[in-house]
């Protein structure tokens, strides 16, 4: 049994870091994926393997199936009963990594070891199989590789598991997910982002199984915290990836001990990115038939980012390279933010409908100039998609 399974990365329009307090946040989907192809293996053979092939990374990481019953014990593997990663069952996790020896500079890759570990035996138990990924998505730098990764890999899961209920190979274009399976899905990727993220929103791993662009926000328990936006124009972004390292877990956690610092001030932040939030929900799901409205809604979209981004420095998560990308494109009246956890990474530029290619490309040879990589990036595209191999 074989399928393949692919998730979009993420942009965040308004709201990252204030969302994991509470505030609203605006994501959509863009068109670079990561992609999980698991196929299982015959059970009851000698010397069992599960198997993880990291393409991009040239990693190859296998372990006995039978090591890992005895180290982790037994195991409900029920995808439909979700649990969540216990910190004894991490420190299981992580001898089970640390025994690989792996290359000090594939350091960071552990807490992705320990999802993939994680997620596969609590979803299909001890059977043996073999997991290839591939990622277009930049690794750590805020297009929200972590979530595509364990959205991708979960879907990959849940549809070899036992209750999924497509598993009519011959019926092959109704082979897609249901939206309990998306939901069950996104649960699942949620955990495997804690493992990743220490404290995450939810964000990520919600645009990346269901796509398009979504406000989200973590209200009461009772209310679904995602709400699915319309965009009546076409948003065009520029990406500027600062290709300056950095680490989603320890920027939220950053921010969190700036909360402890100055709570009363903090959330006044958070509030007034909630606001901008608000405000942009409505704008992208407002009609704009002429040119005249539509520049008119662009400049509020501008200032709307422009004013997140200097909150999202007033909070500590701005970096040098990320200013400089801002007072480049400001250069050409262009107005740009972080992405995702900020502390380098990429960086946002909204392009205006009426922009000429002339200027776009002085911009990117100017921001490539400084040793950044630029790209477009199609807005609002599928969520998880699952196919038969
Ligand atoms: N394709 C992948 N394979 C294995 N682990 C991955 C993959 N993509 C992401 N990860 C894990 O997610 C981490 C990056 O997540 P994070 O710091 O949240 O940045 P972002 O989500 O913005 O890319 C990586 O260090 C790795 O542990
Ligand atoms: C900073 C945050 O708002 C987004 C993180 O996105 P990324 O992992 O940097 O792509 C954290 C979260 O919402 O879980
Ligand atoms: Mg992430």
């Amino acid at each position: 049994m074989e399928v393949r399974c692919r998730a979009p990365g993420k942009i965040i329009l308004a709201g990252e870091h204030a969302v994991v307090h509470g505030a609203a946040a605006i994501a959509a989907s863009i068109d670079l994926y990561t992609e999980v192809r698991i196929s299982l293996h015959p059970s009851g053979q000698e010397n069992e393997l599960l198997e993880l092939d990291l393409k991009d990374m040239g990693l190859n990481l296998s372990w006995p199936c039978s090591q890992l019953k005895e180290v982790l014990g037994d195991c409900s593997a029920d995808g439909s009963v979700l649990v969540s990663c216990t910190s004894e069952k991490l420190e299981l996790l992580s001898g089970l990594v640390a025994q690989k020896n792996m290359p000090q500079e594939n350091v960071q890759l552990n807490s992705g070891l320990y999802a993939f570990l994680f997620l596969y035996t609590s979803i299909l138990g001890y059977k043996p199989g073999k997991a290839v990924v591939t990622s277009e998505l930049p690794m750590g730098s805020g297009l929200g590789s972590s979530a595509s990764f364990c959205v991708a890999l979960s879907g990959a899961l849940i549809a070899l598991s036992e209750g999924f209920s497509l598993k009519t190979k011959e019926k092959k274009d109704q082979f897609s997910f249901r939206k309990n399976d998306l939901e069950l899905i996104s649960k699942w990727a949620f955990e495997g982002e804690k493992i990743i993220h220490g404290k995450p929103s939810g964000i990520d791993n919600t645009v990346s199984t269901f796509g398009n662009m979504i406000k989200f926000k973590k209200e009461l328990k009772t209310t679904n915290p995602m709400m699915p936006l319309n965009s009546t124009t076409p948003l065009k972004m520029l990406i500027t990836d600062t290709r300056v390292g950095r680490n989603t877990k320890s920027l939220v956690s950053s921010v969190s001990e700036r909360v402890l610092r100055h709570p009363d001030t903090m959330t006044s932040v958070f509030n007034a990115i909630n606001s901008i939030s608000d405000e942009l929900a409505l704008l992208v799901e407002s009609p704009a038939e002429y040119k005249v409205e539509v520049s008119e809604k662009e400049e509020k979209l501008k200032e709307l980012m422009q004013m997140n981004q200097g909150l999202l420095q007033c909070i500590g998560v701005s970096h040098e390279s990320i200013e400089t990308v801002v007072r480049t494109t400001m250069k050409e009246k262009l107005v740009s933010k972080l992405t995702g956890a900020g502390g380098g990474g990429c960086v946002l530029t909204f392009v205006p409908t009426l922009l000429s290619a002339a200027v776009t490309e002085k911009v990117i040879s100017e921001l490539e100039q400084c040793g950044f990589r630029c790209f477009m990036v199609e807005v609002g595209g599928p969520g998880v998609q699952v196919f038969p191999c």
